[in-house]
């Protein structure tokens, strides 16, 4: 059966990685037999000015049918003061939404070439492989109420509420049990249980499913504020981490630096249906769009995840690993992991040297 591909460039250096990604795709088509036809559209600011609308019907409709979406990334300066409901990031929370992708994947793992370009010391961070398991459709980012209003006294109030229902926890806190007995066996449960009634629920909840679902995998729980130190101080101790839709946010963009570059690290977000959303975990880098400098392989590794947790194809999954892994052991650098000195390549270059890879 023809698997059937949403491609959702974005903004900002989205299209170029996304670019990238789907010549890989395109090789896996014609030399390796992937069965899949893809069609793209708007998203994001790219789509606002097209449309007046950061998620256009026909966008959610093409992504809605389709057995996976690949998106680059939303947003930029030329947007930021567009009103709430149609900036940008809008159409990405609205997408995670109408899909149920409650599931962010979000590994950060360390390839041994790259030790050196990690910030932190090269003997920290060996053998570096965290799976950041992010709740995605609830929490700080959809609670009600919402919003700016005036008060009667001239003064403006803010409002996001962090909301998390026991059946919005359990279902993430089963995904990341799952992960973990096919790996470590460990959880760590990350929340603000001390102040927070919210994640207090969330530890509670995480606590009765591992003991009745999961008595086999060993559950621990860290604060947030402790778990970001931790991941700088040890990053060894951690293997799953299970966390609510701001923490894992947060705290995956700090675990990409354990890798050497945001430029790295790849997500899946996915439901029950076995449909996902494949994505970098990082943004659409303003200060480098249009210079050719944006490191892909993120956006690569994302079409990996998508092989290999919506199109049931491991075997290309692997494939497509195996060629990130031999372009870095090849010393190929995009600037963002090149060291001082060293000689980098641009984001075009770095995606047909993954094709020449997966081509062998
Ligand atoms: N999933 C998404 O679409 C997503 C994620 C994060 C941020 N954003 C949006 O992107 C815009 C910019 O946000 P930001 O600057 O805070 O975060 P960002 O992730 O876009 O950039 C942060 C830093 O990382 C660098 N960087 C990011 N991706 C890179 C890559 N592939 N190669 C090399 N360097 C890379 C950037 O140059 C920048 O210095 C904002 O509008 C934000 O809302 C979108
Ligand atoms: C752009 C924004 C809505 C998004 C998020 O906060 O989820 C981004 O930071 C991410 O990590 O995918
Ligand atoms: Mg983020």
């Amino acid at each position: 059966m023809t698997h059937k591909l949403a491609v959702l460039p974005g903004d900002g250096i989205g299209p170029d990685i996304v670019r990238e990604a789907c010549k890989v795709l395109e090789t896996l088509r014609t030399n390796f037999g992937l069965d899949m036809a893809w069609e793209e559209a708007p998203v994001g600011g790219t789509a606002y000015d097209q449309s007046g609308h950061p998620l256009p019907e026909a966008t959610l409709e093409l992504a809605r049918g389709a057995d996976a979406v690949l998106l680059g990334a939303v947003g930029g300066p030329r947007w930021e003061a567009l009103d709430y409901s149609v900036r940008p990031e809008r159409a990405l929370l609205a997408l995670r939404k109408e899909l149920d992708l409650f599931a962010n994947l979000r590994p950060a793992k360390v390839f041994p070439e790259l030790a050196g370009a990690s910030a932190l010391k090269p003997e920290v961070v060996a053998g570096i492989d965290i799976m950041v398991v992010r709740e995605l459709t609830g929490g700080i980012y959809f609670g009600e109420p919402r919003g700016v209003e005036e008060l009667p006294d001239g003064r403006r109030k803010g409002v996001n509420t962090l909301v998390y229902a026991s059946d919005e926890i359990e279902r993430i806190a089963r995904v990341a049990f799952d992960i973990a007995r096919k790996r470590s066996g460990r959880v760590c449960s990350i929340d603000k249980a001390n102040v927070l009634e919210s994640t207090e629920l969330w530890r509670e909840v995480v606590t009765d499913v591992g003991t009745r679902e999961f008595p086999d995998v060993e559950l621990s729980h860290m604060y947030v504020d402790n778990a970001a130190m931790q991941l700088v101080r040890a990053p060894g101790q951690f293997d799953v981490m299970v966390t609510t839709n701001m923490f894992g946010d947060i705290l995956s963009d700090e675990a990409s630096m354990l890798t050497g570059s945001i430029g790295l690290l790849p997500s899946a977000s996915l439901n029950t249906e076995g449909a996902g959303m494949y994505e970098p975990i990082h943004g659409s880098a303003p200060d480098i769009a249009g210079t050719g400098k944006a490191n892909p392989l993120a956006t690569i590794l994302s079409v990996g995840m998508m092989l290999r947790y919506s199109l049931d194809e491991s075997e290309l999954a692997d494939r497509v690993e195996r060629a990130v892994e031999k372009v870095l052991e090849d010393g190929l650098r995009t600037p963002d992991i090149a060291a001082e000195g060293e000689q980098a390549i641009g984001t075009a270059e770095m995606g047909d040297a993954v094709v020449a890879a997966l081509r062998g």
